[in-house]
């Protein structure tokens, strides 16, 4: 159970705010001594204080300290003042010291409950991000907690500083781009050029001197000698992406190159000594086609000395949040919105989801949504992903997950039929206000609460 520490020399206080917590494991101090005492025992991730607390109650002075003491010892925890009513004054400076929010009495059940539930998210968010962080200091562009993808970083790591040929292997859309720009940033060529090429975007006639170049006069059109995207890289790494749709015919020179270090330009008789570092990546099966004779056995090994398997999205456990999160505050930032997350629908929907397209698809159903959504949390509708009710079975689904789903959908219809009025909705549901209010909380269902 969560904990919220609650500093209040007013018993009458700690008696109403422990039956608006029930949620929780609350724990108590009456002044400065005893909540620095049981922050260091019970390291809460949410303090109510009061800053009238004994000897000065009427004075903010030790409230203001303890609020200090806390944030030294326990930068993370969020604390919400509690003030006087009208002492906005002392409310702002605690902000100012680092309070996460204040509040001003009387207290109102409804709201603090719902106050110390978006600072018990906000702590949650911030501590997976500082978990993020630790545990991959290095690959921080590419996200994800799951074991496959801090595998498949751990060996990008250890091979970035070498010149080891690699092979990026994986679906399209899960991120071998990202791995191999984050190989390049994490080699000695950082500094150098990272040139990119889709070997099977470009027409097969004009890929050899799209890689190679060409001099001036070499066919028909060729103006100008023009160096090939091999040599742009000089130095620096050679991205190049689909591998394994380079033609047969082509595969012979780009050996040459592999082997040789050396090029010759479309049309031209020098050799040109290269110095670079080739990523390769491909969704298809190589061996497959070595098998088939439709890729060089030699050129397979000689790219990839290394191969890193890049798992698809739906084999990365909770990733799929975690990216989902990442990508909501990048488009909140970009298209000016201010969804503040997902619905326990939409959370599970996007986890049952198969990611065909992997991350791609994800990034183009979120963008969709933070543009659509209405609510100030993305519901399952709002990605085009139907949380299939027919699909809830024992085996994926618990007990409790089939009733918060059921009580989460009572909760809209009653709304909508209520015409969008608290106390009606409540009476529909056969519940009290504040317990309607903290299954909204609850769901994530601000939407409701701001309708
Ligand atoms: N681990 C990750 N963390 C954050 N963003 C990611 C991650 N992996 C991929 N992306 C994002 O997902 C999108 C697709 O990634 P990328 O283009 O690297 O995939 P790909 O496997 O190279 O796809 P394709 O084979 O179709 O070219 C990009 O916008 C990229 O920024």
């Amino acid at each position: 159970m969560e904990k919220i520490l609650v500093v209040d020399d007013d018993l009458g206080i700690q008696k109403q705010l422990k039956w608006s917590f029930a949620g929780y494991e609350v724990i108590f101090a009456e002044d400065r001594a005893s909540a620095i005492a049981q922050l260091r025992r019970f390291e809460p991730k949410v303090v109510t204080l009061d800053l009238g607390l004994p000897p000065d109650p009427a004075n903010a002075t030790e409230g203001m300290a303890t609020l200090e003491e806390i944030l030294e010892l326990a930068p993370q925890t969020k604390v919400i003042v509690v003030t006087g009513n009208n002492d906005k004054k002392n409310a702002l400076r605690a902000i100012n010291l680092g309070a996460y929010d204040f509040y001003q009495k009387p207290i109102d059940s409804d709201t603090i409950q719902i106050l110390v539930s978006r600072a018990m998210n906000l702590f949650n968010l911030e501590m997976e991000n500082r978990h993020l962080a630790a545990v991959a200091p290095s690959m921080d562009k590419i996200i994800g907690q799951s074991e496959s993808i801090l595998a498949a970083s751990r060996k990008a790591e250890r091979i970035a500083q070498t010149d080891i040929s690699t092979l990026l292997l994986g679906e399209s859309g899960t991120g071998k781009e990202v791995f191999a720009r984050s190989i390049h940033e994490h080699s000695l060529r950082k500094d150098k050029a990272f040139v990119a090429i889709n070997c099977a975007s470009i027409p097969e006639n004009l890929l050899e001197s799209e890689l190679f170049g060409y001099e001036k006069g070499a066919f028909t059109g060729a103006n100008k000698t023009t160096p090939g995207k091999i040599e742009t890289a000089q130095n620096g790494t050679l991205f190049l992406d689909e591998i394994g749709d380079m033609p047969i015919g082509l595969q012979a020179k780009m050996l040459r190159f592999l082997q040789e270090r050396v090029i010759e330009r479309v049309g031209g008789r020098s050799e040109i000594p290269v110095d670079i570092r080739v990523i390769c990546a491909t969704h298809r099966d190589i061996p497959g086609m070595v098998a088939e004779q439709t890729f060089r056995e030699d050129l397979y090994y000689r790219i990839g000395e290394i191969s890193i398997l890049i798992p698809p999205l739906r084999e990365r456990n909770n990733d799929v949040v975690l990216l989902a999160r990442t990508f909501l505050a990048q488009y909140n930032e970009e298209f000016k919105t201010k969804i503040k997350g997902f619905s326990e629908g939409a959370i599970k929907a996007m986890s049952q989801h198969k990611w065909p397209g992997n991350i791609r698809e994800l990034q183009n159903k979120l963008k969709s949504a933070v543009i659509m959504a209405e609510g100030t949390h993305i519901q399952a509708e709002d990605l085009n992903l139907t949380f299939n009710n027919d699909a809830l079975s024992i085996d994926t689904l618990n007990l409790r997950e089939v009733r918060e789903h059921a009580e989460s959908r009572a909760i809209r219809n009653a709304y909508q039929i209520a015409e969008r009025n608290m106390s009606r909705t409540a009476e529909l549901l056969g519940v009290t206000r504040p317990t309607l209010y903290s299954l909204i909380d609850k769901y994530h269902m601000d939407d409701i609460k701001t309708g």
